[in-house]
């Protein structure tokens, strides 16, 4: 793969100024996906990475409440879109900029823009991690972004239940016909402890990690059940920022650690890859 010139861009381009996009995505709907994303950025930042967040669940832009601001982001010259800054990472997200209840009512081309100018337009500077947080399901939005970006791999999470991991599976699959590496895969909700001290398992505990071996990927750790993370994103205060030595977070913490490693052996893999050819 050499320089061709200064012609229109073919294929995807990387970010000047970022080192590696990792996507969340997940298969079902409601499996603590955003969640997870929200708190892995979070966490990352505060392990000293400079990180930022694309909200690219356009049906269902959660990120905005999740990180406690909903205003619209400036305009700088000409086109470029400022990000919000919010608890130490940059974000931006369709939530910003059509808020309130309106849903948001697309075509295919008009999805594939959003997608591309939020990568582009979106004055991320320097960063370390770009997390993107992917709509449930397969499709269009993992297209749109693997065609326009080089995407250092991805996240799958899920809870151990059978029917997410039935879906994650597809997650999976999609991954692996775009061409993504999958970092790993995260157990979200995956137990509960009540204040007596019992442990409920809810969704099935372990049934992700087992999956992960099946698939002969990574397990990249579990989040427990927790009412107060579920607050967290409710009030726009994650969990996360509790910081390194919280009990609470610290799934989110072993997660993000997992994350920052495998991005960057596979990003060094991929490097050595073209130096051989
Ligand atoms: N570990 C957890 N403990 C308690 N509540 C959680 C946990 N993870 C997520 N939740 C809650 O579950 C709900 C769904 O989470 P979230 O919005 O992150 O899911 P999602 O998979 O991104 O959903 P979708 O992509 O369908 O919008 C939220 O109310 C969230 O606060």
């Amino acid at each position: 793969m050499g320089h061709m010139g200064h012609g229109a861009p073919q294929g995807p381009q990387p970010l000047p100024g970022v080192a590696y996009v990792v996507a969340v995505g997940s298969g079902k709907g409601g499996v603590g996906k955003t969640t997870v994303a929200v708190n892995i950025a979070i966490a990352l930042s505060k392990l000293g990475y400079k990180v930022g967040l694309l909200d690219a669940d356009i049906y269902g832009p959660n990120v905005p409440t999740m990180m406690g601001v909903t205003r619209q982001p400036n305009v700088v010259n000409e086109n470029r879109i400022e990000p919000i800054v919010a608890h130490g990472v940059k974000f931006i997200s369709v939530g910003l900029i059509s808020p309130g209840d309106k849903p948001m009512v697309m075509r295919g081309p008009m999805l594939h823009q959003i997608i591309r100018q939020f990568l582009q337009q979106v004055e991320w500077g320097e960063l370390d991690f770009l997390i993107v947080d992917l709509p449930p399901g397969t499709g269009d939005v993992v297209i749109s972004l693997v065609q326009t970006v080089p995407l250092t791999g991805s996240v799958v999470v899920s809870t151990g239940s059978s029917v997410a991991l039935q879906d994650a599976r597809k997650a999976l699959e999609m991954f692996h016909q775009v061409k993504v590496d999958v970092l790993g895969m995260v157990e979200n909700m995956s137990q509960m402890t009540l204040p007596s001290g019992e442990v409920i398992d809810v969704f099935g505990a372990g049934g992700t990690e087992r999956t992960a071996a099946q698939f002969g990927i990574p397990f990249l750790g579990a989040v427990d059940m927790d009412p107060q993370i579920r607050e967290g994103g409710d009030k726009g205060l994650p969990v996360a920022l509790a910081g390194l030595e919280s009990k609470l977070c610290k799934g989110f913490y072993d997660v993000a650690k997992q994350v920052a490693e495998r991005a960057k052996e596979i990003a060094a893999k991929s490097e050595s890859v073209i130096e051989i050819s």
